[in-house]
């Protein structure tokens, strides 16, 4: 998942600082911006002006009945007033949405191009998956943020310092009484923020325990009762939801502790100004006409004030989420891809030179590793687990680029090599393939957007899947579900060799499948790999004593390096650590095919 910041800002200003950054999705769409904005104070004055009209109008007929003249226009204002008011609100709450849904558009753009760029190397072992649906979520929740807040941030500092600018000139002095009134207002949530930020934190800490401790509830469940541990899981449950209670009642709590603060501060604010009005009035140095009117304003003053709180009892929520998405944009790419580049002859040559690799620095993973593969030669990578193989694996289709050395495929390093046409050279057959949703066609077309059916039908023959297509009712158009889900794992692997068939790379790489296949299962793979590697360089993650007993040649890699290499008799005759190795690997297989 993407990182929740570990601690919460300690101060507003922090808080605002990843959602202000995130202010610059806006881009091309600022004028729309400041046509929402520009909306939302007009309505805000034209409301003011309505309240500001209809007390005038009435202290008019109450202490001069017969001004039927200036009645009649102040009413003919106050129609104005409330029709623009009207106007004027529906155009904020139009433009304010498209704009968000033009800005979160583009957002997740972004995001989906930062995820490509970044995985599989720099989010380390975070999934691709989850912190891609993690962030697109906190993009949904700065909806929110984008339709209704920003505009209303602007307004909360620009609208009460005109009304309070309009109470001067109207009521001279005592306008400051209001003015300290609207600052007092917008520093209790600002005051809040932090406290309010770090109680979110807590809830969603508690949730996400919440919602881990009843996923294992339910995946689990087998176990569990077996176990004797249902009673335990349920006492978890109970108490994760309690202290879930506790984190939100405290949060309500403060919610309502800084409503009430703020009624306090609008409830003294106005009786202070009425009183200094009154005095004034008595004193002669108002006009009493003016007293309704200028209360009447008071409110208005407050109203966008009142509008921005909403905004900062989520600033923690809005911050957090903004953080997260921020990791992900900000995160480096694993590798600066290379466009155009070097072209050479393909023949399928691959040389690693004095390669050093690490994933975090201080442990290194391979530590100078040199060796090279003949145009058409057959290896096979064979290592205890966590030796480096995928990794060098990965190198080859460059996820990640040495930290010294070079990686060469036909005299080229790879770093100078178009990466699209590299990729499209070699190609990395994963132990457990991804297949897309959608149908078989769907996913040939994926490695191969332009082939022909003819040629879709011979890569499925090759990949001794052929047959299992035709007999499907939907044949080529056959859905296979979710993820690949109604597919066998042999049935996916042998997909992943169709579409490597269709690409026709000069490079094979190939992740074996370390489980157990059943008796067809297995030899229909096995002739699909055979025929995938006629002729083509390979390079096998092997973990097969069969697969390692076909190879070559064997690379045996310990401690990051190639500890030897050569025909597996060799290697089992001269090598003891190979020897162990594979005994272990013999032990499982055997021990695999028993159970089965
Ligand atoms: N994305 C990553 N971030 C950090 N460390 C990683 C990452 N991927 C692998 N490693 C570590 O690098 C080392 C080599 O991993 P690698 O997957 O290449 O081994 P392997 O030989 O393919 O193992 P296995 O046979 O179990 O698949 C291991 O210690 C592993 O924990």
């Amino acid at each position: 998942m993407p990182t929740e910041p570990s601690a919460t800002p300690a101060s507003s200003a922090a808080l605002l600082r990843p959602v202000l950054r995130l202010l610059g999705a806006i881009g091309e769409d600022r004028a729309m911006f400041w046509r929402s904005t520009a909306s939302m104070g007009a309505y805000q004055l034209f409301a003011a002006a309505a309240a500001g009209l209809s007390a005038a109008t009435a202290a008019l007929v109450a202490t001069d009945p017969g001004a039927t003249g200036t009645a009649t226009l102040l009413l003919i204002g106050l129609a104005v007033a409330v029709a623009a008011n009207g106007l004027f609100t529906w155009a904020e709450s139009w433009l304010s949405h498209v704009l968000a849904y033009r800005v979160l558009d583009r957002l997740r753009l972004r995001l989906h191009d930062a995820i490509e760029r970044i995985t599989p190397g720099g989010l380390k072992r975070r999934r691709a998956g989850e912190v891609s649906g993690a962030a697109m979520a906190d993009i949904e929740s700065l909806e929110w943020f984008f339709a209704h807040t920003v505009g209303a941030g602007l307004n909360a500092a620009v609208g009460p310092l005109l009304v309070v600018a309009a109470l001067a000139v109207l009521t001279g002095p005592a306008a400051l009484i209001p003015l300290a009134g609207v600052a007092c207002l917008l520093a209790v949530p600002w005051l809040m923020g932090p406290l309010q930020a770090r109680q979110g934190k807590r809830v969603r800490d508690e949730l996400g325990e919440l919602k881990a401790a009843s996923l294992e509830g339910a995946e689990g469940l087998r176990e569990m009762l077996s176990l004797g541990l249902a009673e335990r899981q349920k006492r978890r449950m109970l108490e994760t939801t309690a202290r879930v209670q506790r984190r939100k009642r405290a949060a309500a709590l403060r919610a309502g502790a800084e409503s009430a603060l703020a009624d306090l501060i609008v409830a003294a604010t106005t009786l202070a100004y009425v009183l200094a009005l009154a005095a004034a009035v008595r004193a002669g140095d108002l006009d009493a006409a003016l007293f309704p009117a200028a209360i009447v304003l008071l409110g208005a003053a407050f109203a966008p004030a009142a509008g921005i709180f909403p905004m900062f009892q989520r600033l923690g929520e809005m911050s957090a989420a903004a953080a997260r998405v921020l990791d992900v944009l900000d995160a480096p790419p694993a590798v600066a891809e290379t466009r155009g580049g070097a072209d050479p002859e393909r023949r399928g040559a691959v040389r690693f030179e004095a390669v050093e690799f690490a994933y975090d620095p201080g442990t290194p993973v391979l530590k100078g590793l040199d060796f090279a593969l003949a145009p058409g030669e057959h290896a096979a990578l064979v290592g205890a687990s966590g030796a480096g193989k995928s990794t060098i694996a990965h190198l080859l289709v460059r996820f990640w680029d040495p930290v010294s050395g070079r990686v060469l495929l036909d005299g080229a390093d790879l770093r100078d090599v178009d990466t699209a046409a590299l990729r499209a050279r070699v190609a990395l057959i994963p132990q457990q393939p991804y297949v897309f949703r959608g149908t078989v066609r769907s996913n040939l077309e994926i490695a191969a957007p332009a082939a022909t059916e003819a040629a879709m039908w011979r890569a499925l023959e090759s990949a001794q899947l052929a047959g299992t297509v035709r007999d499907w009712p939907g044949g080529l158009d056959e859905p296979v579900g979710e993820g690949g889900a109604t597919l066998s794992g042999g049935q996916r692997q042998r997909l992943a060799i169709a579409q490597a068939f269709l690409r026709e790379p000069d490079l094979l790489v190939m992740d074996e499948a370390a489980a157990h296949l059943d008796g067809l299962g297995e030899q229909a793979l096995a002739a699909a790999v055979a025929e995938i590697q006629a002729g083509r360089t390979t390079l096998v993650i092997a973990h097969r004593i069969s697969t390692i007993r076909h190879a070559d040649r064997v690379l045996f890699i310990e401690d990051g390096r190639i500890a030897d290499e050569g025909a597996h008799e060799d290697l089992l005759e001269r090598n003891a650590d190979y020897r162990s190795l594979l005994a272990q690997a013999d032990r499982a297989e055997t021990a695999e095919s028993a159970a089965t």
